[in-house]
């Protein structure tokens, strides 16, 4: 089965700008390949580069060098080249992400985020509807928080919702960042049993786990992103 996405020879630096244009290199030479079904977890310790790899491959940041090949519409695509108009394509059909911490748009329902990449691809709202309130009620989000905008929820509510709105659609790739660090022992196994699910239908996984239950219950493959540093980097 042909990859997912191919990363070869992949470099960033940050130039601090307002610091007279210090270099900051974070890695050179970082490669490695995502398969259909398959759960990849970034390793290494922290500074290391994890959140910068999932940047990149969301179109987050830009790469200083190398390519991000993605399978999109039937073709290869180096996201580290693409025009701003195709990386929004990417996001909206092939890459999915699930960030951290939930962007809370303020009057909207925790039910319409969740449903809105839904209705965003066309389905209907009441179909779009019913099937998020079926991803909050399997992550325990108690029924009476779904008509209420997030801002007010706690971190691991605000998470589940974040998840619930991450795991709606059917990318064929989805990178997940520390999706289970706000949660209970309770909901991180609902969260392994829906990656898992995600494997079972084809999706080549990218992820950052820092809890090892977690990480040991979801990984095919490890890629560790200490073999990335540039020379004389400290990590
Ligand atoms: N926007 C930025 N501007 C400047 N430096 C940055 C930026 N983002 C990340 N860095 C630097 O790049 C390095 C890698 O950071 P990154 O967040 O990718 O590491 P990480 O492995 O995900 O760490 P953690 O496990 O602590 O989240 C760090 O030294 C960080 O300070």
């Amino acid at each position: 089965m042909n990859p997912a996405l191919i990363v070869s020879d992949l470099a960033k630096t940050f130039t601090m700008h307002l610091r007279g244009g210090i270099e900051l290199p974070v890695m050179t030479g970082a490669a490695f390949l995502l398969q259909p079904g398959q759960c990849a977890v970034l390793g290494g310790p922290s500074g290391a580069g994890k959140s910068s790899i999932l940047k990149m491959l969301y179109g987050n940041y830009a790469a200083n060098a190398g390519q991000i090949l993605v399978q999109h519409r039937g073709r290869e695509i180096d996201l580290a080249r693409a025009e701003p108009r195709t990386i929004l394509e990417l996001r909206r059909e092939t890459i999915g992400y699930v960030s951290q911490f939930l962007r809370v748009v303020p009057r909207v329902s925790a039910l319409d985020i969740v449903a809105e990449p839904l209705v965003e691809r066309g389905i209907d709202r009441p179909q779009a509807t019913r099937r998020a309130g079926d991803l909050l009620s399997r992550l325990n989000l108690p029924e009476r928080l779904w008509s209420l905008p997030p801002a007010t929820f706690s971190g691991g509510e605000q998470q589940r919702v974040n998840i619930a709105r991450g795991f709606i659609t059917d990318h064929p790739i989805l990178l997940l960042d520390e999706p289970t660090a706000s949660l209970d022992a309770v909901n991180r196994t609902v969260v392994v049993d829906m990656i898992a699910e995600k494997k079972v239908a084809g999706v080549a996984l990218l992820g950052i786990f820092h809890d090892a239950d977690v990480r040991g219950a979801v990984a095919d493959t490890i890629i560790d992103v200490t073999g990335f540093a540039p020379r004389g980097k400290d990590v």
